[in-house]
């Protein structure tokens, strides 16, 4: 089978238009953080080597390197919510005639909701890094293609925010609260000030315009 990743955008979209439970909201974030990502390289890969960004060769040439680090761990993110969703769905389907069964499945969907759990938290804080390269792209990209930089905030903050569904929906299925809570302060933390910055760098964007 095709993985994700590799698919084009339009049985991406059938895919995830359709009943299959993959991919979902949480690979959608995935995506969307990614395309952030992407976006950031973009203006860094059209102001690197222009004499016009001399003074800024350097530092686009750190934040391209970051942008594509951060891009393959993101991309890497729509199979990995698949996979974690998946097997949410599968411990769902498992037997529940006799008690013994019924503790399997129980701790089953547990462990799999920790993980359904985990992998859209990881997906907000590389989202929160996503809107805040996108800042370094806004205040020293080419001009030419600022707007990108924009547009990679913006889908940066939708990315953020869309994972933060996906974490608070599980976390909310959790009867290890200890779990639950650490992992929800953990996303608290990475929302902090995320609105502000995303705005703040439209700003910066828009002025430029
Ligand atoms: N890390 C993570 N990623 C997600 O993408 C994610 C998530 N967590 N948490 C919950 C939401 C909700 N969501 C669903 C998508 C489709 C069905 C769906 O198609 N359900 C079918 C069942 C299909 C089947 O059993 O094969 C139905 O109910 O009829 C259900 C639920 C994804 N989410």
């Amino acid at each position: 089978m095709i993985e994700i990743k590799d698919q084009s955008l339009e049985t991406f979209f059938d895919e995830l238009a359709s009943k299959a439970p993959t991919p979902g909201g949480g690979g959608a974030a995935a995506v969307m953080g990614a395309q952030s990502a992407a976006l950031t390289s973009m203006v860094c890969n059209l102001t690197i080597g222009k004499p016009k960004y001399a003074e800024v060769e350097a530092d686009m040439q750190a934040l391209l390197e970051k942008s594509e680090a951060l891009r393959a761990r993101l991309t890497g993110m729509i199979k990995a919510d698949a996979d974690v969703f998946n097997r949410l769905m599968a411990t769902y389907g498992l037997p529940k005639d006799t008690d013994e069964q019924k503790a399997a499945r129980s701790a089953a969907i547990q462990e799999a909701l920790k993980e359904a759990t985990e992998v859209p938290l990881a997906c907000a804080e590389a989202c929160r890094e996503a809107i805040d390269l996108s800042r370094i792209a806004a205040d020293k990209g080419n001009l030419g293609v600022i707007s990108d930089a924009g547009v990679a905030a913006m889908a940066g903050y939708g990315a953020l925010k869309s994972a933060a569904l996906n974490v608070y929906i599980n976390a909310g299925s959790l009867k290890d609260r200890d779990f639950a809570e650490a992992k929800l302060a953990e996303l608290e933390a990475l929302l902090q000030g995320a609105e502000a910055a995303a705005e703040e760098i439209y700003q910066i964007v828009k002025v430029k315009l």
